[in-house]
């Protein structure tokens, strides 16, 4: 602790060399940032090993930083097993905030622009029927919810639909992701706390065995899907990204990755915990005692008034500045569309038991890593009423399913509208 910067915020005390790695949580970190946030104030510091990290726990101040500076704070620190063993630097979430980083999302804005975005409609409508058609048989939402947003961008990316949820895609892209999280785990890899220690041979570095693996695994699948994507009969974005002046100086593996980190990005995004040396934590912004009321209940008509309080709540769902979601209008959208179409076709109601007892669920129970979601409860989904159950059935039996069709007619679409269609 005697050694700690002066300039820095205030935050918990360190021990010499390793700082607060030894606190480093890796179960529900934002719970022990949050708690730091309340116990030092609303801009705290630690030191994992080398790095120093910051975390901003107020609304105004992370747009004020995150934001307006958005130029000095888009960068990312150095993670070696996940950055740079496993992803070898084409991990756009991990990038430098560099001319490749620009580059890439050069590349990616034409298709997740706004008025991109409206063009996919056919899609979410096609998907969203199915979803709604899947909850007259089952309860299993998470996958019901899972298997619409892959399959909506995968059908984006690729041209490829999911028709089940149980492709083996679908299971080779997660076990990419659970790959990338538990290289990404703060506190577990002694190489990103010591980046010198890379340089040691294969022999005495047992973490590049690890990475090269999950390396070879992560390539196949992107690659494969690009494949896919080009051979596809209608439009898709690997066709559109390939005729991009901007994909000329990416070689095929640096480019698949862009597609491949663009579609799992949109499937698996229940909250996206990045790492960064400054770092926005969402969990006590949006819990921020001082700007909500009641902030831990339901209170859905807390957004229906423009507070004119002077309190600046938070809003960054999808993050801040220029690292900000690029695929949040694409997300938006499918909100909208699908929380609109649910409770307009059923009433969700909790599980019960053999008794009839209701099955609590504890809504702040959450898994942990890069990416988190609600741990796994139960809820039935009942329709409304014959007449919902029935245009649910005819809407799902007749709508356009053939993926071609609908991705041409986006293409038209775009036309249409304008846009610089390449493909
Ligand atoms: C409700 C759904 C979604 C949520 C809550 C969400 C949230 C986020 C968050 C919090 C970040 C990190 C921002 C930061 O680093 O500060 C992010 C990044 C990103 N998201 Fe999403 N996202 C969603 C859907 C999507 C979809 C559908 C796509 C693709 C079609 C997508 C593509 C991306 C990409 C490519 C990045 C990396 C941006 C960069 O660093 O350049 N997301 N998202």
């Amino acid at each position: 602790e005697r050694i700690r910067d002066r300039s820095l915020p205030p935050g918990p005390p360190r021990l010499p060399l390793i700082g607060n790695l030894h606190q480093a949580p890796t179960d529900a970190p934002w719970l022990t940032y949050q708690k730091w946030i309340k116990q030092y104030g609303p801009i705290v510091s630690a030191q994992f090993g080398g790095n120093t990290v910051i975390f901003i726990g107020d609304a105004t101040i992370a747009r004020e930083l995150l934001e307006k500076r958005g130029h000095i704070y888009s960068d990312r620190p150095r993670l070696v097993m996940a950055g740079e063993n496993l992803t070898k630097g084409m991990h756009l979430l991990l990038r430098r905030y560099d001319e490749r980083y620009k580059l890439h999302q050069r590349l990616d804005a034409p298709v997740l622009s706004p008025r991109a975005s409206k063009t996919y409609y056919p899609m979410q409508d096609l998907e969203s029927k199915q979803l709604l058609f899947d909850f007259l048989s089952t309860n299993n939402f998470q996958k019901v919810y899972e298997r619409y947003a892959g399959s909506l961008v995968y059908s984006l990316a690729y041209g490829i639909r999911l028709h089940t949820g149980n492709e083996p895609m679908l299971h080779h892209a997660h076990q990419v992701q659970e790959n990338f999280g538990y290289a990404g785990r703060v506190g577990t890899w002694i190489v990103d706390a010591l980046p010198f220690l890379n340089h040691l041979p294969p022999s005495l570095a047992p973490w590049k065995k690890t990475a090269e693996k999950f390396y070879q695994i992560e390539k196949a699948l992107h690659l494969g899907n690009m494949q896919t994507g080009l051979a596809s009969k209608g439009w898709n974005w690997t066709k559109e990204f390939s005729k991009s002046k901007q994909s000329d100086p990416m070689s095929e593996i640096e480019l698949a990755y862009n597609l491949g980190i663009l579609a799992d990005a949109g499937f698996d995004t229940t909250s996206v915990q990045m790492q960064a040396t400054v770092l926005g934590i969402f969990w006590a912004m949006a819990l921020d005692e001082n700007k909500f009321d009641r902030p831990l209940e339901f209170l859905p008509e807390r957004w229906l008034e423009k507070s004119d309080d002077g309190k600046d709540q938070f809003v960054n769902f999808f993050g801040h500045g220029r690292r900000i979601c690029t695929g949040r209008h694409i997300a938006k959208n499918s909100l909208f569309l699908l929380i609109a179409r649910i409770l307009w076709g059923f009433n969700i109601r909790h599980a019960v038991d053999q008794d009839g007892k209701i099955k609590e669920v504890d809504d702040l129970a959450m898994t942990s890593g890069f990416v988190s979601s609600p741990l796994p409860f139960e809820a039935v989904f009942e329709p409304r009423s014959a007449h919902s159950k029935e245009v649910i059935g005819n809407s799902w039996h007749s709508t356009e399913k053939d993926v071609d069709v609908l991705m041409d007619s986006i293409k038209a679409q775009q036309i249409s509208a304008g846009l610089n269609v390449l493909a």
